[in-house]
This record gives structure tokens, sequence and C-alpha cells, in this order.
């Protein structure tokens, strides 16, 4: 173990059939951050996690995780310490806890601790009752979190999550988000999130890359790249008064502000999304 970058990506590049998935992408993750890799479909999210977690290999480019290089003999020990919620299938006639628990000895966890895990799981997904349903029987949704409960079984110390939020229902995307905040705010656990559900992401992630047609568009702190963007603060300011407020605007605009009709607060990463994939430079 380093006290390097948990992820580190140099010049990951990937082509399908002559098209370009992704180019040259430059990457690093701390220890402790949550990422969000974001951008239109097709841009190169799944390509770039799938390259990252060893499930795919690069055309050129490298990938390291914890320190050490990811290589096709490495990959399978360093997935071991890692979260992985991908399309890669349940069995579908096991139950979710039978998945999980194969999981478990997967990752060689003790059994005592899988059963506990698996409780926990099952219970901040919401699965409780779904526990002894056969993976096939379960709705999309359900089967989504399945997958998810799968990646935060071990209590990895590194997550990817591949649009994890895709089929929820908003209540079940919103506990899926609060835990992902949990484990950020208790600090220790790394996260890289593909995500296209981009409201109240700003309170999630610390960083953002963001792609389109396998390009990066915008890439940093997600503070810094807001504050960049809209260097000027907006205020919403409401008052009960609507004398006040217009005495307000105009004690303002006397003293040679500039007020414009307020209608937004805080820009939000949702904002930055679409001034990015507009085309506007960063
Ligand atoms: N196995 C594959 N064979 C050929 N092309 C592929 C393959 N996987 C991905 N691609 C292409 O690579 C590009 C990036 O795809 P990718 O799935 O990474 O995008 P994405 O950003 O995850 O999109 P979405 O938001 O729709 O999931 C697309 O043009 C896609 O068609």
């Amino acid at each position: 173990m380093t006290g390097g970058p948990v992820v580190r990506a140099a010049g990951l590049t990937r082509v399908f059939e002559g098209r370009v998935a992704v180019a040259a992408l430059d990457l690093t993750v701390e220890r402790g951050r949550v990422l969000g890799v974001l951008g239109p479909n097709g841009a190169g999210k799944s390509t770039t996690v799938r390259m990252l977690t060893g499930l795919l290999r690069p055309t050129s480019g490298t990938v390291d995780l914890f320190g050490e290089r990811v290589t096709p003999r490495t990959a399978p020990l360093l997935r071991a310490r890692v979260g992985v919620q991908t399309e890669a299938n349940l069995y579908h006639r096991l139950t979710v806890a039978e998945n999980l628990r194969t999981w478990g000895d997967l990752h060689g966890l003790p059994r005592r601790t899988t059963e506990r895990r698996l409780t926990e799981v099952l219970e901040i997904l919401g699965l409780a009752d779904r526990r002894d349903t056969p993976v096939g029987s379960l709705s999309k949704g359900l089967r989504q979190k399945a997958k998810i409960g799968r990646a935060l079984l071990a209590e990895p110390e590194l997550i990817f999550l591949d649009e994890p939020t895709a089929g929820l229902d908003p209540a079940s995307a919103l506990d899926v988000l609060d835990h992902l905040a949990k484990l950020r705010a208790e600090g220790g656990t790394t996260i890289v999130l593909c995500t296209h559900q981009l409201h109240g992401l700003e309170s999630l992630c610390d960083d953002v890359v963001m792609l389109d047609r396998g390009r990066v568009v915008a890439a940093g702190q997600v503070d810094d790249l807001l504050a960049r963007h809209w260097p000027t603060r907006e205020y919403v300011i409401r008052v009960g008064d609507r004398a006040l407020a217009d005495s307000v605007v105009a004690d303002l605009r006397a003293s040679g502000h500039a007020v414009e009709e307020p209608e937004s607060a805080d820009p939000s990463l949702h904002d930055l999304y679409f001034r990015m994939l507009a085309g506007e430079q960063q």
C-alpha cells in the first residue's frame, strides 16, 4: 500500500473497431474522495470504469489501483479489494442472500461477517423482505439493488458504481445516494460513480470528470469548477414586504451594483454539465 492516489489512469484509451470510445484519459482519485464520471450516452463512462477495474483491456495507457499496475495477472487480486457494481450477472436461480453469500465467499469473507453484512446491506437497500427471493423473479430495479448490495458487501475500500440509481424509484435512488454520502462522511472509502443523475450530486462528489465522445470536457474539484464558471455569486433574497425588496434592490443599484432580476441561487453540477456539453471552454 502506498500513500499515493487510490486510482490513477494515464493516457487511458480504448478503440472499438476503429472508433475511439475513450481518448487519452488521465485521472487520479485520492483516498476517501468521491469522483463522479459524467457525460451523455456513449460518452465513454462505462468503458472507462471497465478499464479502471481491469474488466476491459485498454488499447493503450495504464491504470494503477492502490499504487499497483493493473495487468491481466494483477487484475483479479486487485479486484478482490474493490466493490464493483457492473452489468455482470447475478445468479438468477439463487436467492438474493445466496448470491451475496457466494460473493462473500469469493472475497474470502468469514461466513459470520458475510451474514452480518448481508443483513446490513439488505436493510440499507430496502431488500430485507426479498432476502430469500430468487433473483430471477425480482423486478429490474430490485435486481439493480442486489447488484449494489454485492458491491457494498465486503465493505471495500474502493467502490465503482455504474449508474447505480438507474431503474430505481426516486425514494430508493435517494436511499442509495444517502448511503454513499454516509460512506463519504465516515471517510476512508473511495468511490467512483458514473451517473446521469445530476441533481444534488455536488453534495456527494468531491471531483468530477465530464466526458463527451470519449474526451474530457471538464475535470477537477466540483467547488473549483463551479467557482471558475460562475465567479459571481447569485442570491435569492426573500423578504416578506415587496416595497422593502424593491428598496433593497434600488439601494444596491444606486450604489453602483448590477442587479439582475434574480431567478436562481447557487449554480449546480447540473448547470455545469449543460454548460460544458454546450461546447463552452473549460
Ligand atoms: N463492446 C463494444 N464494442 C463496440 N463498441 C463499444 C463497445 N462498448 C462500448 N462501445 C462504444 O464505445 C462508446 C462508449 O460507450 P460507453 O458504454 O462507454 O458509453 P457510456 O458513456 O457509458 O454511455 P451510456 O450513458 O449510454 O451508458 C460508444 O460509442 C459505444 O457504442
